[in-house]
């Protein structure tokens, strides 16, 4: 049985997180970290650094600014962590990195399989059409989000931009825009509202045909149960940072 610490207990996916290890003979919460510590089916508490309870791994779906605490508390109790959180710095990113040194990190903006099979997709899309098409990303999620683009939808940039001979310049709306766009941009959109658990559209637009690849999350399970599956894979790797790529091809 794996033990697992939720970090952002209180939230909304950590609360699924705990719903589906519950239901599993394979995990237990052992533990949680948020800011209001009443205790739930485990103890809860305000650091990482005062849980009490042994466990084999931390799952973190947060705050950006919590995590580089989080991070610095795993390293000093040697504990395997799995990053959900979104919105993170440069700064926050070179604590992870640097963590992930001496202790195995996992780190996805999106625990879907689906957004991962997307992301294959879109780069197959992105090599083939890199000439003639303009590509543009549109993600739309719910009105208590706090960050945007969503971590999905910069990782998805990124990836395209891996595989193109000439990288595009990311645009976030185009709002103060007062020329036509520019081929060298990728234009990256957020929507806001209602209950929208996640949304991801990429369209290649050409002349006279658009061709757009896209993913709709329909519950928040998908990323709590991709979330366990990474907890599983984390423990007992070396140190050093992996990605949803490492576990996909681990199958
Ligand atoms: N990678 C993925 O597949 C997914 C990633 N996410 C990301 O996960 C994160 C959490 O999402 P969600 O559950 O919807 O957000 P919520 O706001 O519902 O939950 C976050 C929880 O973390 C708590 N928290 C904030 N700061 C701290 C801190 N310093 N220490 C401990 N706990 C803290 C919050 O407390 P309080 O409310 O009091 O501030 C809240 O209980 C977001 O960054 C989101 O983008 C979400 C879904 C999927
Ligand atoms: O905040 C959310 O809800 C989600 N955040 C992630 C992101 O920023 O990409 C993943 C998912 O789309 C849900």
């Amino acid at each position: 049985m794996i033990r697992i610490i939720i970090h952002g207990c209180n939230g909304k996916m950590g609360k699924v997180v705990a719903k589906l290890a519950a239901e599993s003979p394979d995990f237990k919460i052992v533990a949680g970290v948020d800011k209001n510590i009443s205790p739930l089916d485990f103890p809860v508490y305000s650091d990482l650094k005062d849980v009490k309870e042994e466990a084999d791994v931390v799952i973190d779906f947060s705050y950006h600014e919590a995590v580089p605490n989080l991070v610095k508390a795993a390293l000093q109790k040697k504990l395997p962590v799995v990053i959900a959180t979104t919105g993170l710095s440069e700064e926050e990113l070179n604590v992870i990195k640097h963590a992930s040194k001496e202790i195995p990190i996992f780190k996805s903006a999106n625990m879907s399989l689906g957004v991962n099979i997307l992301i294959n997709l879109v780069k197959e899309a992105a090599k083939i059409l890199q000439q003639d098409f303009d590509i543009e990303i549109i993600e739309k999620h719910h009105n208590m989000k706090k960050d945007a683009p969503s971590g999905t939808a910069l990782m998805i940039a990124d990836s395209i931009n891996q595989v193109l001979n000439d990288k595009k310049e990311y645009v976030y709306g185009r709002h103060t825009k007062t020329e036509q766009r520019k081929t060298n941009e990728l234009g990256i959109h957020a929507v806001r509202g209602g209950t929208i658990v996640g949304e991801h559209q990429v369209i290649f637009a050409g002349h006279d045909e658009v061709i757009t690849i896209s993913h709709s999350a329909q519950s928040r399970e998908i990323f709590g149960y991709g979330a366990l599956h990474a907890a599983k894979f984390i423990i007992g790797q070396k140190p050093g940072l992996y990605s949803m790529e490492d576990l996909v091809k681990k199958g």
